[in-house]
This record gives structure tokens, sequence and C-alpha cells, in this order.
């Protein structure tokens, strides 16, 4: 879907791995036609290129300005789309009393279709405006307001893993928002949706449909075995929610008495696989953990949702020194920003609380949040070989980063900071320091373009008349 060849010229910075920052001051990205990353030239100086063979003279170029760089598109691995609209509301509660008040009344407003038109678009827009690239949605129960959602994102351009919720046990879901008891209709509300994006996208290379069963709590073993067999059958994701709260382990140790842990009742039923994103993983014991790590399943932490629910304190550097894969998750209204950035910037200061009771080594660095905002949530996704970083044959997603430089004295007015945000840039940082301030201050007005697989799915104003 990208318009022709195109080379991105400038600062270019990406995560090499987990500690490592990789940061090219002077480069040259060429993308082709099919919005993969053709070729990458470090260093290349203001003057003419020499670039390879194949019609490159005659290619768009686009500039960074400024202080500015290109930086890989975020992947949330964990957002609810139809939650946008509580996101900063949640009071007081803790999980299971935020579900009963906040989210499933929300949530089953989407069997009107006029809902789910006025919330979805506003959802991708603002995700793409914060440079989410990909993101891994729930939707809703409702086929038709999920439909949507995935026809919204391919319209935009947005890629995505589309999850229609499932949850049918009625201990622990509301009377008026479950599934039908009986998991054959659980399976043909699941199928409906996946026949959907394969009718949009049939190869699904820019939308999947992933399987959704909420949590254990809200599943009947019978609808989750079902959905298992969906998986082996069609080889289809799975995404859904472990160890978040203390009350609900306690609720899945008292409805499946006869289970070791938590993560043993997903794994009895099929649904832990190495295509399985598991959000939270809070209260995982060794066992759980090393069995996660054995099936290959993934990790989606969800820190802004952790604090704001008072769910508790994931140890990340526990999951990663035990050689799990994580990523991050808005997990959008338990947490209150569909901003990547944001949440890489909760990372790090909820790792830095648990650094406080266990010790300077939990603490996360900027490199490592960037690593797990980008490569972490690409390989959560199963996407490591497309999207995450800047290597020769991946997918341009992508995002213009600017970093407005404070201008000289005599020309400053405060009308400057209309629409500048928070980053101030005075010219004595280092790369490093430029990173970090974009972290801690920085936000959607300073994600001036982003794309996909090459196609232009935002811009700022001030991208569009440079
Ligand atoms: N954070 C969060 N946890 C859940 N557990 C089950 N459903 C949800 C949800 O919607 N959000
Ligand atoms: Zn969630």
């Amino acid at each position: 879907m990208a318009c022709g060849k195109t080379i991105y010229r400038g600062a270019f910075v990406h995560c090499a791995s987990l500690n490592d920052l990789d940061i090219c001051e002077n480069g040259s990205i060429g993308v082709d036609e099919s919005g993969k990353i053709a070729f990458i030239l470090r260093d290349v100086g203001e003057g003419p290129q020499h670039l390879p063979d194949g019609g490159w003279e005659q290619a768009e170029v686009i500039r960074v300005k400024d202080e500015g760089f290109f930086f890989p598109g975020f992947i949330d691995t964990h957002i609810h789309a139809s939650q946008y609209p509580n996101a900063g509301i949640f009071g007081k509660s803790t999980l299971l009393d935020w579900l009963h008040t906040y989210t499933f009344p929300l949530e089953s407003s989407f069997s009107d279709l006029a809902v789910a038109r006025r919330i979805y678009p506003r959802v991708v827009s603002r995700t793409l405006s914060h440079g989410t690239t990909t993101a891994c949605y729930y939707a809703t129960t409702h086929v038709p307001a999920t439909n949507l959602l995935a026809d919204i994102c391919h319209a935009r351009g947005q890629r995505a893993f589309i999850g229609r919720v499932c949850m049918d046990h009625p201990a622990t879901t509301a009377d008026y928002y479950r599934d039908p008891e009986d998991e054959s209709t659980t399976l043909a509300l699941s199928r409906a949706c996946i026949a959907h994006i394969k009718s949009i996208d049939p190869s699904f290379s820019l939308l999947s449909p992933i399987l959704t069963p909420r949590f254990a709590p809200s599943c009947s073993v019978e609808s989750m075995r079902a959905l298992a067999g969906l998986h082996r059958e069609m080889n289809i994701p799975i995404q859904t929610h472990i160890s978040e709260n203390p009350a609900e382990c306690a609720l899945v140790k008292e409805l499946y008495p006869d289970h070791t842990s938590y993560t043993h009742v997903y794994d009895a039923v099929g649904l832990l696989t190495n295509r399985t994103i598991l959000a939270h993983a809070i209260y995982l014991d060794a066992s759980e953990r090393a069995l996660i790590r054995d099936r290959g399943a993934k990790i989606s932490h969800c820190p802004a949702s952790n604090t704001a629910l008072t769910s508790g304190t994931a140890k990340v550097r526990t999951l990663l020194d035990e050689g799990l894969t994580v990523g991050l998750g808005t997990d959008v209204s338990g947490g209150y920003t569909p901003s990547v950035l944001a949440e890489a910037r909760e990372a790090i200061f909820v790792s830095r609380h648990v650094a406080m009771v266990e010790g300077e080594k939990a603490k996360l660095s900027v490199a490592e949040a960037l690593y797990l905002a980008t490569r972490g949530g690409a390989q959560v996704c199963g996407l490591e070989n497309k999207i995450g970083g800047f290597e020769v044959g991946m997918d341009w997603d992508a995002q213009l980063v600017g970093l407005p430089r404070v201008p000289g004295e005599a020309s400053i007015q405060d009308n400057d900071l209309d629409d500048a945000g928070l980053v101030d840039v005075f010219g004595n940082e280092n790369w490093e320091d430029k990173i970090a301030k974009w972290l801690y201050t920085g936000d959607d007005r300073n994600t001036l373009a982003v794309w996909v697989r090459g196609r232009l799915v935002h811009s700022r104003r001030s991208f569009q008349h440079s």
C-alpha cells in the first residue's frame, strides 16, 4: 500500500538489543513500493549519496526536521478498544468491582452498532496519533461491532489483532453481558469474526483475528477448550488475562480447586501456547513462570493499569532474567492512557518501586523500556521478523519524532508553547539525553508522522507543511 519508493533521511534510533539503543545521527533508509526497508545507509552526510541501483534517484525524500529522529512504531500488546471512553475513570475500584461498575456496562452498550461507530474510529485515530502502529485489541462479545473495529483498522492502515471477547461463565459475568452458555455458539460467534477479517485481509497480512477468552473466571471450561481447538485448527493467536489481582487469583483457586495454579488452568484446557499473549502476570510463582516459558507463551506488562487498579507490581526484571518474552500493554481503560510512550514511562517508575523493595537490579532503563515498547512487543505478537526495529527486509512501521529546540532569547514568545509539547531541547543535550527527555516529557505532539508498511497513517500539521 506504500505509494512509491521513499528515502527517509536524517537521524534514526532503534533498539539493537534489550540494553542497547542504536543511534544513527545521519542516515538514509530506503523503503520500497511494498513498504519494506530495502537499504540502510549510515553516516551519509549532507552531500549527494551513492544510492543502490533500481530507480532510487527518483524516490521521494522525507527529512527529519530540527532535533528529531525516526523511531520504530510502538506495539501495544494489550488494549481494550471498547473501554476507551472510560480512560481515566476508575475511582478507587479494584479489578473485580471495576469490571462490574465501569466495564461491563460500557462494553454491553456495543450491542448498539451506533455506539461502536462513534467510539472505535476515535480509538484508532488516537492510538495512531501516539505512534501505535500495531495494537492487540479486545473488542466486546458483539460480532457486528467487532467486525466494525476490524474494518476501521483496515481502512486506516493500522496493523491490528482483533479479538471478540468470549465470556460465558454465569458466576463471573453479568446477566446483561455474556455469551450464550453453549460453547458451540461461542465458537460460531468467534468464527464469524474470523471469517469477516479473512474477507477483508485474506492472508492476515495487516489484520489478524485473535481468540480472546476474557480470563479464566469468566469462561467455562467447555468454551476455553473449544477456543483452544479453534487455535489448533486455524493457528490463530490467543490473548487473555492472568494473575492480575489477589482476589481474582483467589477466585481462580476457588473455581478450579483441582489445578495447581492459574497458569495450569490455561495449560490444561490447551490455551497456553507459543501464540498466547498473557496480560499482567503479576502474581505468578516460579513454576508458573517456567511453564509459560516452556510453552513459549508471552507476557504483556501493563504498569499503568496495575497501578490504577492497585493490582500490584509485576517483577519485569525477574520475567526477563528467566527468559520470558515481555512487551507493553496500555490496557485501556484499566490503564488511563492510549500512549505506549506513557506506558514505557510507567514501566520505568513501577520498576523503581520494585527496586525500593527488591534492590537496584529491578530498575528498567530508558533503553529497556523502549525495547519493550518495540522489539519486545513484536516478539509478543510473533512479528519480530517484520516489525519492531529498522532492518533490511522489515516493514517500515515507523514514527517521526520531533523535538523542538527552544528558540533564542530574543525570539521567545509565549505562543511558541501553543502546539510544541513539553519537550524543550536547549542544544546541550547528547542523544541519550534527548531520548530520555522524549520518554519522560514527550507526548503525541512530538509524533509528527506515522507509517505502517510504508503508508502514511497519521501526520500532524507541522509535518504536512514542512
Ligand atoms: N485489566 C483488565 N483485567 C481484566 N480481567 C478480565 N477482564 C479484564 C479487563 O477488561 N481489564
Ligand atoms: Zn485488559
